[in-house]
């Protein structure tokens, strides 16, 4: 039988975690703080800051939310974000991504001090993960590496097939995957658009994770026998739903599972370890800025 991995199960129990972490700082008089900046119009993109938000009340994280309108200059983000960065109360910095065409993504990425960069983005925060020295682990990869442990999903000696090379999950999830430490130690094969006789690599994938932003674009016929699928996607598709949509991941969730031993679903499979490791992110970056050790889960 096809075991369905359970995202907000498991996301709920490292949150826990973090709680008791929060509790510590606050003894010693420090509450970890958020800043959330979205220069965006983006339905998605505001739910997501939102269940940020939430999340951070929930844990008793400060959460600090900017809004800038997506036709200001690039300069009133980047103002922004010197700011926040000058600001003791702020431990970490988000800007949601994506950000609009006419502000260089990577200049903002540069921008934020890599000390407050719970993203894990910054040039500097992505040479230390590649040099197995991570100080921010990205969220939604670390949330993966999270959910195979959650499942007893051996990575070591495992062939690991990314699809999708995006800076936010497909090289830093290929990066984790090759590290020599729990997580890790997986022969990885990273997949992209180009990539020729796609689903030859797919179905040899003992850890298969799909991070095409194409909805539904794996489906059973590309998926091993016994393999643990692993679904980033979150698709809003035009549906006769009262929201007027549905959400479909990369996979085709119903012929995966005849063929997968695990698979997330979608909703609730990834997408709620995104947001817990980023509450991870935040409070770690609390304790290395105030010199508090926490027992991070
Ligand atoms: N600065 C960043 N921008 C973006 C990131 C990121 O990690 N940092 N990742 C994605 C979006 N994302 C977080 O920002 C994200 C996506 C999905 C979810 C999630 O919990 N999804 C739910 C469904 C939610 C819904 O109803 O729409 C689920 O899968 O169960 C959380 C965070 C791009 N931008």
């Amino acid at each position: 039988m096809t075991t369905i991995i359970d995202g907000n199960e498991v996301a709920d129990g490292i949150q826990d975690g973090i709680a008791s972490c929060v509790e510590t700082l606050a003894d010693e008089g420090v509450t970890p703080g958020l800043a959330t900046v979205l220069m965006s119009d983006d339905d998605a993109s505001e739910t997501y800051v939102s269940m940020k938000q939430r999340t951070c009340e929930e844990l008793g994280i400060e959460s600090y939310h900017h809004e800038i309108a997506p036709d200001e200059p690039a300069s009133t983000l980047f103002d922004r974000i010197d700011a926040l960065n000058d600001d003791p109360a702020v431990h970490g910095i988000l800007v949601q991504m994506p950000v609009p065409d006419h502000v260089e993504k990577r200049a903002v990425l540069e921008r934020i001090d890599p000390a407050k960069d719970v993203d894990g983005f910054h040039p500097e925060n992505v040479g230390r993960l590649v040099a197995g020295n991570a100080r921010y682990k990205p969220c939604t990869p670390h949330g993966i590496q999270k959910l195979l442990a959650a499942y007893d999903v051996e990575t070591e000696g495992a062939d690991a097939v990314v699809v999708g090379r995006s800076d936010i999950v497909g090289k830093p999830m290929a990066n984790l995957f090759i590290q020599r430490d729990a997580g890790g130690n997986a022969t990885t094969t990273v997949c992209h658009s180009r990539t020729k006789n796609l689903a030859e690599k797919t179905r040899n994938a003992d850890v298969l994770v799909a991070a095409t932003g194409v909805p539904e674009m794996i489906d059973g016929e590309m998926v091993g026998e016994g393999a643990t699928v692993i679904d980033v996607g979150v698709n809003r598709v035009e549906a006769d739903t009262e929201k007027g949509y549905e959400l479909v991941g990369d996979v085709e969730f119903e012929s995966a599972k005849e063929k997968a031993s695990a698979i997330t679903p979608v909703p609730g499979g990834v997408g709620p370890l995104t947001i817990a490791m980023l509450m991870y992110n935040t409070v770690k970056a609390a304790s290395l800025q105030s010199g508090i050790a926490v027992d991070l889960p």
